[in-house]
């Protein structure tokens, strides 16, 4: 054995001694809901299609017709010649449905949040963040060398101190927040978040992963109130709701122009295949269109929740929190030997002591399935007790 070898066997004998090790398994989804693996089919409550545009007939058909005229690769970074049309075509309707100028597209999510973040904060500047923050909002955060503080969740007022007490020290500043947190399933007070920003100079970043194409008329998280939200760097993923793959970031032209000279994650990186780019503009020929579709998920969401006295969702994600990991391995499994597939979720996605199942809503799901959840999750008696009505 190498020492190579024995220092992964010694990280992982850690790993599976805490019960947080990880596995992939083979998963074939299809598009009623459920996944197949392992010989088995499940109703799935864990994918983040939360539309089911990713099998949608006109969804698959634009990517078919344009594997067929433009091959499966982009072969080269945008700025070589991975530029393809379709990519221009996607950026101009998704700057239209955040009502910014421009809007840029990335290989993913995770490397936009990594590249834009280091474009606008270096080791003088200084960024300000949720504690619930996505992991790539902490890796873009790490890669800037910024100056690092991190807020209680959505605690404005302990924003408002650290903002007071290290914003005069640095020449710039961000703050970053999940406009729909990934792990809670709960927003970002935005309406607040805006004002604060501007009252310290600092740029304000959200990212929409989980909102865009469900809350806000699809428009994301930004568009929920009767005003919108002031929110100069929009970021989101094509992933969830769009049911393709690709990142992106709505904003100014100018800040558009400057991110595309300087972010390393769209420079030094292969462009989008073209037909993610097709499948995410024919989702978003639907997403505008279908408003009676966007609803479905919260609407879910929500019968979900009363059946189970759980406080109202805001949007088509609802934790259940367990607390150990091995528990909540525990209730997944319980959960799975009745049909369900609903993934733990353990530290380090989320904090120690809070392993939970994420519950995530689809427009694809029968209601009479959402019910039969509810009761599988009361049998296991996870659930904190609720109070006694008098
Ligand atoms: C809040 C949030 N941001 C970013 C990402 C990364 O997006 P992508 O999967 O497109 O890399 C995810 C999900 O994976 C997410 O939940």
């Amino acid at each position: 054995m190498t020492s190579l070898d024995d220092f992964a066997r010694a990280k992982l004998d850690r790993i599976r001694a805490a019960a947080l090790d990880r596995r992939t398994v083979p998963t074939v989804r299809d598009a009623r809901a459920g996944v197949t693996r392992e010989g088995r089919r499940l109703i799935s409550f864990s994918c983040n299609d939360y539309l089911n545009l990713a099998h949608h007939p006109e969804v698959k058909a634009r990517a078919r017709e344009a594997i067929e005229l433009y091959g499966t690769g982009a072969a080269a970074s945008r700025m070589v010649t991975g530029d393809h049309p379709l990519m221009g075509e996607l950026e101009t309707r998704l700057a239209r449905l955040k009502g910014t100028e421009a809007a840029l597209v990335f290989g993913s999510g995770f490397l936009a949040n990594i590249g834009i973040i280091p474009c606008f904060t270096g080791p003088d500047d200084v960024i300000f963040m949720d504690e619930l923050c996505h992991a790539c909002l902490f890796a873009g955060a790490k890669l800037s060398a910024a100056t690092v503080h991190v807020f209680r969740h959505n605690d404005m007022a302990h924003l408002a101190e650290l903002l007071a007490t290290h914003r005069g020290q640095h020449p710039h500043a961000l703050i970053l927040t999940d406009g729909v947190f990934s792990m809670d399933g709960d927003l970002a007070p935005l309406d607040q978040l805006g004002p604060l920003a501007e009252a310290h100079d600092a740029w304000l970043l959200t990212d929409d992963a989980h909102g865009v194409g469900v809350l806000g008329a699809g428009r994301g998280s930004s568009f929920i109130g009767s005003e919108k939200a002031r929110v100069p760097l929009q970021m989101g993923t094509l992933s969830k709701a769009i049911g393709s793959y690709g990142g992106y970031l709505c904003a100014s032209t100018p800040v558009i122009d400057f991110v595309r000279n300087r972010a390393r994650s769209i420079v030094f990186t292969t462009g989008l295949p073209p037909a993610s780019a097709a499948a995410a503009i024919a989702a978003l020929d639907i997403i505008e269109c279908d408003a009676a579709l966007r609803a479905e998920p919260v609407r879910k969401a929500r019968l979900f929740a009363a059946r189970l006295g759980l406080p109202t969702p805001e949007t088509c994600i609802v934790p259940v929190i367990i607390g150990a990991a091995d528990q909540a391995l525990a209730a997944s499994k319980a959960l799975e030997a009745q049909g369900f597939l609903v993934v733990a979720i353990r530290p380090p996605t989320v904090a120690e002591g809070t392993a939970r199942l994420r519950i995530t809503f689809t427009a694809a799901h029968d209601d009479a399935d959402v019910i039969r959840l509810t009761e599988a999750i009361t049998a296991l008696a996870i659930l904190p007790a609720r109070p006694e009505t008098v």
